[in-house]
């Protein structure tokens, strides 16, 4: 199942420097497993925000739950998921 998911990141300007960076070194590796596991195909930054489009290939909405809220940044982001279905005239 193919979901595009929607992140913005809302890190308090007050976080100590040294949290935040151990926040962000964790997401990137998390990520970057999701990534090497075919879980997390694509990620894109949108442009002048700290905030991405990514899309996720999952089992079910659970599975994408359990990645979602296992993200280092989740209590720090607002998510916006969309389930995708095959369009009519997608030839591939
Ligand atoms: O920077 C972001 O968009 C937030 C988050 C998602 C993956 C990652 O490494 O960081």
């Amino acid at each position: 199942m193919l979901f595009h998911v929607r992140m913005d990141v809302r890190l308090p300007h007050d976080l100590d420097p040294e949290v935040r960076a151990g926040i962000v070194a964790r997401e990137k590796e998390y990520s970057q497993q999701l990534q090497r596991a075919g879980k997390w195909p694509h990620i894109w930054r949108i442009v002048g925000e700290y905030s991405n489009f990514s899309i996720f290939d999952v089992e079910s909405n659970d599975e994408l739950h359990t990645l979602l809220s296992g993200l280092p940044l989740f209590s720090y982001m607002d998510i916006h998921v969309t389930p995708l279905a095959k369009h009519p005239s997608d030839i591939n």
